[in-house]
């Protein structure tokens, strides 16, 4: 429409307006007191705004103003998923049930999730954040993107990196007995190469009544006040929930409770999503995102741990007894390990 100067758009427009607003206000001034007609009249005021509404953005739109995409960005939320960063992490403990916590979390509408460990901040970091991003399933305005990889827990550099990727980034740790976590982690390597000594033989020098091996992965990892001092460097305690594995396996729901209040998230997952199965020994899932069938996590997922050596046992929880008392200190949280 080139033969409309710019000048004379906009005052074709404001009439436009003009004329509108005088037949609201007639239609405001027809209104009876009787309750049905409010009813009725409101109704039809509603339906005539609508249908202006599209008429004055057709006008707009035909004097060259493009009102259209503002309105529809205002109107419209992002329908489209979208790969992003992740919003929360499960940073650990490894042999702790992270991968329970995963699942359960993954049960909640609004939580997407990397399926399997991305390992971006201990062993893909030079891959860069674009990388990282694709790894992520895609999510919708709202939704939190997570993803689990235990190792972070103990990567001396990753606080750093998590905090250069989002420092207001949510941070999950389940801890366990560490004594506890020592057999599972061992159980786990021994299911690999059966020919692995005892397990006494590595966690101990010379024996059961010898000192411990703090050295030995397995045991070194039980030590969690270290790590956590050191995302405490970066972190506000407030931005890190740890989470008992031993509760999450007793009270899943209420466990989950806790995790959905720090996630800001509302509380979906609750008992009626979990049953004890009494030949696994452990809680499994009525349903899920991916089965609409009552199934446990897999079979690498609460293995039989091998008979230890009462006299070894004890000496572990004489060594841990300082170390735990340190992480109490530093969590704020008794979790009561022996
Ligand atoms: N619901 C449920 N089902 C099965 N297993 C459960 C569950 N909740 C917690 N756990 C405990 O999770 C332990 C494995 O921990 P992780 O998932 O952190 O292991 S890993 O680090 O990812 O390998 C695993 O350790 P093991 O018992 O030694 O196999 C379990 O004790």
């Amino acid at each position: 429409m080139k033969w409309i100067s710019a000048v004379s758009k906009r005052t074709i427009f404001i009439y436009f307006i003009l004329l509108f607003l005088l037949y609201l206000f007639y239609v405001l001034n027809t209104f009876s007191v009787d309750e049905n007609m409010f009813t009725f009249k409101y109704l039809t005021l509603k339906r005539h705004v609508s249908n202006y509404n599209y008429v004055t953005r057709r006008f707009a739109a035909l004097l060259g103003y493009n009102f259209k995409d503002k309105y529809m960005t205002l109107r419209k939320p992002n329908l489209v998923p979208t790969k992003r960063l992740p919003d929360a992490l499960i940073i650990g403990v490894k042999k702790c049930g992270t991968r329970a916590l995963l699942e359960f979390l993954r049960l909640h509408p609004d939580v997407r999730a990397a399926g399997s460990e991305v390992h971006f901040f201990d062993k893909f970091y030079h891959k860069g954040f674009e990388w990282y991003r694709n790894r992520m399933p895609p999510t919708l305005e709202g939704q939190i993107t997570m993803e689990k990889t235990p190792s972070y827990w103990v990567t001396r550099s990753a606080p750093k990196r998590v905090f250069a990727m989002n420092p207001a980034v949510k941070l999950l740790a389940v801890v366990r007995d560490p004594v506890t976590r020592a057999i599972s982690d061992y159980t786990q390597s021994a299911s690999k190469r059966p020919s692995l000594p005892r397990f006494e033989e590595l966690a101990l020098m010379d024996g059961p009544w010898g000192s411990v091996v703090d050295t030995w992965p397995p045991v070194r990892l039980g030590i969690y006040a270290r790590p956590l001092r050191r995302w405490l460097r970066r972190f506000p305690r407030s931005r890190i929930l740890i989470i008992s594995g031993e509760r999450l396996v007793v009270d899943p729901a209420a466990e989950m409770t806790r995790v959905q209040e720090f996630l800001n998230l509302k509380p979906v997952i609750t008992e009626k999503h979990f049953y004890f199965n009494s030949t696994k020994g452990f809680p499994c899932l009525l349903k899920s995102e991916s089965r609409s069938t009552p199934h446990c996590l897999g079979k690498t997922k609460g293995r039989n741990h091998p008979y230890i050596d009462p006299v070894a046992l004890e000496r572990l929880r004489e060594f841990y007894r300082p170390h735990n008392e340190r992480f109490y200190e530093l969590s704020g949280i008794n979790f009561g390990w022996q």
